[in-house]
């Protein structure tokens, strides 16, 4: 099913020149942003709202519920430990647990959350665990085992941990973490819909449908991840700006980690690619099977890193607006993943058969850049909402 996008404008809206290649991009800034509501047209003569604008109705309503928490003070509120004698001991080993998780998982998101203070750490390593536990459900081991109702089952597992009721021990750190940080919910949902989503699909027809999908499996941790970074107290930006970037650095990582991964994804009979656009550049399936670098592909992969490197561009934006404290791991995170962009390019985009890397040397020289950019304060330019 081949959907077209047309645009619906309100009265007081800019009309926006068709689609373009970077229709992804969020338009436009805080008080007077004029909506551009997207709507997608199916053949059937449907009309339904984009991915796009169904995502940022839910940054807003994320953005509403943090607004007056983490605005009062640079510090989040961190409530104080309220523990059963004895139970201590047992949260200590927990978290301990999930940083040994995240270190042998995720070498750079590792690095970047030694940069911050210790209850964020902790924090961040418990959404991590998590993040990563939803993701082995579809693609680990028993990811062939892994029906509807097992992530029906994860699902109220989570609702139980949000109450105060974890299952097992990694559950509750991020139990803690959620009764300390004023962390929401939906987020959390939402990836687990995108779990159910890989489960069904492994085509995607158009930007918008990939879009949807990046939401779910990491724009998420995005929206997960600024109660925890806080905003800074000298900030007067729209908080949902700052959620916005936050959701395109999940945005940007998720097509960075899609482009990198084409020639594994292809080998598991999934391509995270746009179909319309491979038609358009006059390729198909078969061309990413036959697992050959041609002047069509290079030209194809061009445009999609431009577009990845678009959704950095705004994530950089907001991550500006962070509490001081985070700013240095947000931007060292950025900036590594950025690079395996640069890395595909290196390796003349055959990311069939090479893998794209950092190397640890890059590694280490993108550390003080991040500390150099993380010492600029926010200012008062107002950010891309949509
Ligand atoms: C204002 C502003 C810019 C704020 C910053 C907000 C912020 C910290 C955003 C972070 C965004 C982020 C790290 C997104 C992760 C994207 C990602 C890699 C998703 C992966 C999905 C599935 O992909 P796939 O199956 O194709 O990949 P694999 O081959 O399996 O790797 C995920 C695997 C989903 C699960 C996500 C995670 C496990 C990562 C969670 C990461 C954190 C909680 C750490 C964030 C911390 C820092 C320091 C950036
Ligand atoms: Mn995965």
């Amino acid at each position: 099913m081949s959907a077209a996008m047309i645009w619906v404008v309100s009265p007081n809206s800019e009309v926006c020149n068709g689609l373009g290649f970077l229709d992804g991009r969020l338009k436009n800034v805080g008080r007077n942003r004029r909506v551009v509501r997207r709507v997608v047209a199916n053949p059937s003569g449907n009309l339904a709202i984009s991915s796009e604008q169904l995502v940022y109705d839910v940054v807003l309503k994320q953005a509403a519920l943090v607004k007056e928490q983490m605005r009062s003070r640079e510090d989040v509120e961190v409530k104080p430990d309220v523990v059963l004698p004895g139970t201590l001991g047992l949260l200590n080993e927990a978290y301990d647990r999930c940083g040994e998780v995240c270190a042998e998982y995720a070498k750079t998101f590792y690095l970047g959350t030694l940069l911050m203070t210790p209850e964020r750490r902790k924090a961040i390593w418990a959404i991590y665990v998590w993040c990563r536990r939803t993701d082995e459900l579809v693609d680990g081991p028993n990811a062939s085992h892994i029906t509807p109702k097992a992530l029906d089952r994860w699902e109220s597992r989570l609702e139980d941990l949000f109450n105060g009721r974890p299952f097992d021990m990694l559950d509750g750190a991020l139990s803690d973490t959620v009764s300390k940080f004023p962390v929401d919910i939906q987020p959390f949902k939402d990836m687990i819909d995108g779990m159910r989503m890989d489960l069904k699909k492994s085509r995607y027809e158009n930007f918008d449908e990939l879009y949807l999908y990046c939401y779910y499996v990491a724009g998420t941790v995005g929206l997960m991840s600024v109660p925890i970074m806080g905003i800074a107290p000298e900030s007067n930006v729209p908080t949902e700006s700052v959620y916005n970037a936050a959701l395109a650095l999940g945005i940007a990582n998720q097509l960075t980690n899609i482009l990198r991964d084409v020639g594994e994804d292809a080998r598991r009979g999934r391509v995270y690619l746009p179909q319309d656009e491979l038609a358009q550049a006059g390729l198909s399936d078969e061309d990413i099977f036959a697992m050959k670098v041609t002047d069509k592909w290079r030209f194809f992969m061009k445009k999609q890193i431009k577009r990845a490197r678009t959704f950095f561009d705004q994530a950089e934006e907001g991550v500006t607006q962070l509490s001081s404290a985070s700013r240095w791991p947000v931007w060292a995170s950025l900036l590594l993943y950025r690079q395996i962009l640069d890395e595909i390019e290196a390796n003349d985009y055959n990311n069939f058969t090479k893998r794209a890397y950092v190397s640890k040397q890059k590694k280490i020289v993108a550390l003080p850049i991040a500390y150099a950019k993380s010492l600029v304060p926010p200012s008062s330019r107002k950010l891309a909402s949509n």
